[in-house]
């Protein structure tokens, strides 16, 4: 059994942990710091132990994994009350914060620096993760169970990748749920009702979604297969496409900011 220690149970924290549990990984194993009482109400009645404070967690309970699911902002107040299950591996998934932060405020100690993504609640996440030498194959393979539980996992040695890679699958859930509630705001100054908008645009990212999951083309090609010339979507391709003012030129520049933004938050 993988026991594991988690440490702030908020939206992505619960998210991963929605997902563990469905995935079958033993909830008498997970022990949940969250000062909230939501999670507590959510994953108390699954077998989850979920306490209020470090204090709280049993001294007999020594974890394989500590995933540390605070808010980059307070993690340097969070982290060191946490020095003492230095046998296990640290996961942090925060944005920005770079290995070496951890080892400031931890010690010698092993460290994974993950960046997963909330559709981890429904096993479609993917997370990308960088780990330090003291990571050895025992406590990778047991991140490993972990986060190949919500989804697809990269390993990576280039830690300098990992803010482009907050950038671009981290934040990029939003970037797709923004294109769903743009789409039903379109349709509806389309003259659509707004529930059949909201529908549409739903049930078309999911859609186009497990299209793109499940087919051997690229997503260029399927695009391109939308795409009657002379059409109704070349049309508005044309706009999207755009040269100097289109989604792709958009698109650089959010995740050219978002890459920024992790960068500051490293310190
Ligand atoms: N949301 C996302 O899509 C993703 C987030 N991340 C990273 O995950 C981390 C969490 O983000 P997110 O879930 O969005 O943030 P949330 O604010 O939703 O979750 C953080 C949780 O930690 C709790 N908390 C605060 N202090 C403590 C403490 N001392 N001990 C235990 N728990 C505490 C908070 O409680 P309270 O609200 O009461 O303060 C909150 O429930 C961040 O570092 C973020 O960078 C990574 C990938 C994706
Ligand atoms: O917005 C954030 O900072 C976090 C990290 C990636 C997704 N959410």
């Amino acid at each position: 059994m993988t026991r594991v220690l988690l440490v702030g149970c908020g939206k992505m924290g619960s998210a991963m942990l929605a997902g563990w549990i469905e995935r079958g990984i033993d909830p008498a194993g997970i022990v949940v710091v969250e000062p909230g009482g939501a999670a507590r109400d959510t994953f108390g009645p699954k077998g989850v132990t979920v306490v209020d404070t470090v204090g709280a967690v049993d001294r007999a309970f020594m974890p394989d994994v500590v995933v540390l699911a605070v808010k980059p902002q307070v993690m340097a107040e969070v982290a060191p009350s946490y020095a003492r299950f230095k046998d296990g591996v640290f996961l942090s998934i925060a944005a920005g914060k770079p290995v070496s932060f951890f080892a400031g405020l931890l010690g010698d100690v092993a460290i994974v620096r993950a960046m997963p993504n909330t559709p981890a609640a429904v096993r479609a996440g993917i997370t990308v993760c960088v780990a330090n030498a003291r990571v050895d194959a025992a406590r990778r393979a047991a991140c490993q169970i972990l986060l190949e539980a919500v989804g697809e996992v990269a390993w990576i040695d280039d830690e300098g990748l990992m803010d482009a890679v907050t950038a671009v699958s981290g934040s990029g859930p939003a970037y797709v749920f923004l294109l769903a509630e743009v789409m039903a705001k379109a349709g509806a100054k389309a003259g659509l009702p707004p529930e059949l908008a909201t529908r549409l645009a739903r049930a078309t990212v999911w859609g186009s979604g497990q299209l793109l999951s499940q087919s051997a083309e690229s997503s260029e090609q399927l695009r391109i297969n939308v795409t009657s010339p002379g059409g109704t979507t070349a049309a508005a391709l044309a706009v999207l496409m755009a040269e100097g003012k289109g989604f792709g030129e958009l698109m650089d520049d959010a995740v050219a900011a978002a890459t920024r933004r992790g960068k500051e938050l490293a310190g």
